[in-house]
């Protein structure tokens, strides 16, 4: 081989004038080699950076990768919730990792022997994260080992927001310590009563002693109950089917530890609200709706002078715009004689936020280390509704999905493998008229559906959200035969076609936010967003009524044309990573 004459030269200067090596140069794998100068480009300009910049590739590329990286960035543009340091989740966590039995708290033995009863069928229980959180607060104790803090001694109110996850068992946080007070102040007063009529008996002896003639004062009358309509707690919650369960959990712990719960709603009748209120043996503790006490207080203001302690459960509604002026009328007037304020909430949005920061600017924040995060147990799956066989029609895909969670179980059951359970689906919608109109469909396509809403009578709601709360026993669900499971595989309905198959294993509820707040739905392990949710708010309290108290649960949102795709990609991502929502 011979090499070129030129092999040493250089090349022209000008052929470097641009800067840039020749390209066929460049790609030439021997590129590299034989080379007798340097060639590296000098570092370019300011000016010839930004022309790069928004040169093509790069314009495309620059922003896909910011939004890759930025977490929650479509979330960002509502930003719904008020954010909790991650540091300060981990220290809580730190916290309450040591507690982990009842008997830790200084509950009094009957309160303490009570809690069975509230959680029936449950061995070994212990506290949730909720409830380690907030009971030592709300008893006092400061530190394990410390003494709790005598009950009288307390003059001025002290204030409370619980916010801790939903399902975790925030009733029973609140209602142990307020039922523990009551007990305590109870026993303090009788025995000043007792020391009183000692006093007067003394008094009457040392009177008859002197005077022997004298007639005898009268007893104390027996009749009138000082205690009759003048509770010593009050619970908040806003709705009739939230005062039943939390009736019932109080109902439950007063078996043993007794005490006098009277829950009042728009689904009783004036005579059961004026017996139970004003019951001569007297009452405790009452759980109502804001305007039903409300409207009581107008003309029975004698009904707060003595309340020392006031919950307001779902804070974060009772304080909003609709609830919030007549809720701050009965927390105003039931001040005097408060001595704690709690507050609970699965949610702190920055609504209230602010307004406690201006309203209670001293309040404990007692936060539970998940908050406003969805657990990992609760996955969320999309359908595309634009997608085939829907084509952009909801009900059609929210019956197909409901009919798909359904048939799996029925088939399992015709395969003879076991009993199935009956399965219980909320549905969730945005608008209230748009619950009935689903329901209606669903019912078309042979689902069992009902719609729930503010204009559903309270008594029948309570008795359909009954077997949700697995309260009810449902009657068995009939075993369908193999040709009905074979018949049953596809379940894809032409628009306009009705149905003259059954889902026979499934009940549906359809129901907008008010299902969504506080109930107890621990039979339902599936939720069906009809509609992508508003906020990241609604989002929690939505999901949260599947995957309660350690089980797992699915959500399944409906995403059609219009519809936050975004907003549902970064919910899931958080969940995905157990991030807390923002
Ligand atoms: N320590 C416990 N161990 C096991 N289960 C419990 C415990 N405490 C409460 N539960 C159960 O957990 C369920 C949820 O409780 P609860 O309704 O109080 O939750 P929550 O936090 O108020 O939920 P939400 O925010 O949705 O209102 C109930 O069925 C209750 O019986």
């Amino acid at each position: 081989m011979e090499l070129s004459a030129d092999v040493s030269h250089s090349r022209p200067r000008d052929a470097f004038d641009d800067h840039k090596p020749p390209k066929k140069r460049s790609r030439d794998p021997f590129a590299g080699l034989n080379q007798t100068e340097a060639r590296v480009p000098p570092l370019p300009s300011k000016g010839q950076k930004l022309e790069r910049k928004w040169s093509m590739g790069e314009r495309r590329s620059a922003p896909a990768r910011k939004r890759s990286t930025e977490p929650f960035k479509a979330l960002k543009m509502q930003r719904a919730l008020a954010a909790v340091p991650y540091g300060q989740r981990s220290q809580i966590k730190d916290q309450i990792s040591e507690m982990e039995s009842f008997e830790e708290f200084e509950l009094l033995p009957e309160v303490q022997q009570a809690i069975a009863d509230a959680l029936p069928g449950l061995e070994n229980v212990s506290p949730t994260p909720a409830q380690r959180v907030a009971i030592p607060e709300l008893l006092g104790m400061k530190g394990k080992r410390v003494r709790r803090r005598n009950p009288v001694e307390k003059k001025e109110m002290e204030q409370f927001l619980l916010a801790a996850e939903t399902g975790s068992g925030k009733t029973l946080a609140y209602l142990l310590p307020v039922i523990d007070a009551i007990k305590r102040a109870e026993a303090i007063q009788l025995k000043e009563e007792a020391v009183k009529l000692a006093a007067k008996e003394a008094a009457d002896a040392e009177r008859r002693k002197a005077n022997l003639f004298e007639l005898e004062s009268p007893p104390l009358s027996k009749d009138h109950n000082p205690n009759s309509g003048r509770p010593r707690a009050i619970v908040l919650v806003p709705t009739a089917e939230l005062v039943a369960q939390v009736g019932a959990i109080a109902k439950s712990l007063s078996h043993l530890c007794k005490f006098k719960a009277a829950p009042i709603s728009a689904s009783n009748t004036a005579t059961v609200i004026r017996n139970r209120l004003f019951n001569p043996k007297g009452v405790d503790i009452v759980i109502s709706t804001p305007f039903l006490l409300g409207s009581i207080v107008e003309s029975n203001p004698n009904i707060l002078s003595r309340v020392s302690h006031l919950v307001i459960d779902e804070a974060d509604s009772l304080l909003d715009r609709s609830f919030s002026p007549i809720t701050s009328s009965i927390v105003d007037r039931a001040t005097p004689s408060l001595k704690q304020l709690i507050l609970c909430s699965a949610t702190i949005p920055r609504g209230l936020d602010t307004y406690l920061q201006k309203r209670f600017p001293d309040i404990k924040r007692l936060v539970t280390p998940n908050l406003h995060a969805i657990p990992r147990r609760v996955q969320l799956g999309v359908v595309d509704v634009n997608k085939e066989p829907y084509r952009g029609n909801k009900n059609l895909a929210c019956a197909d999905t409901i009919w798909t969670i359904g048939r799996s179980a029925a088939e399992h059951s015709a395969e003879g493998k076991e009993k199935i359970d009956m399965k219980r689906i909320i549905v969730f919608v945005n608008e209230r008229e748009k619950a009935v109109e689903v329901a209606d469909y669903l019912v078309s396509k042979g689902i069992d559906a009902i719609a729930l809403n503010r204009d559903t009578a309270s008594e029948r709601a309570s008795h359909i959200l009954a077997s949700f709360k697995g309260l009810a026993k449902d009657e068995e669900p009939p075993v369908p035969s193999p040709e009905a499971v074979k018949a049953a595989k596809t379940n894809y309905f032409p628009v306009g076609s009705t149905s003259t198959r059954k889902l026979v294993n499934t009940k549906v509820i359809v129901t907008t936010d008010l299902g969504s707040r506080g109930i107890d739905t621990c039979a339902v392990r599936h939720v069906v967003l009809y509609d992508v949710p508003h906020t990241t708010i609604d989002f929690i309290h939505r999901l949260g009524r599947t995957g309660r108290m350690g089980r797992r649960g699915r959500g399944i949102v409906l995403v059609g044309r219009g519809d936050r795709t975004d907003v549902v990609k970064e919910v899931r991502e958080g969940m995905f990573k157990g991030q807390a929502l923002i």
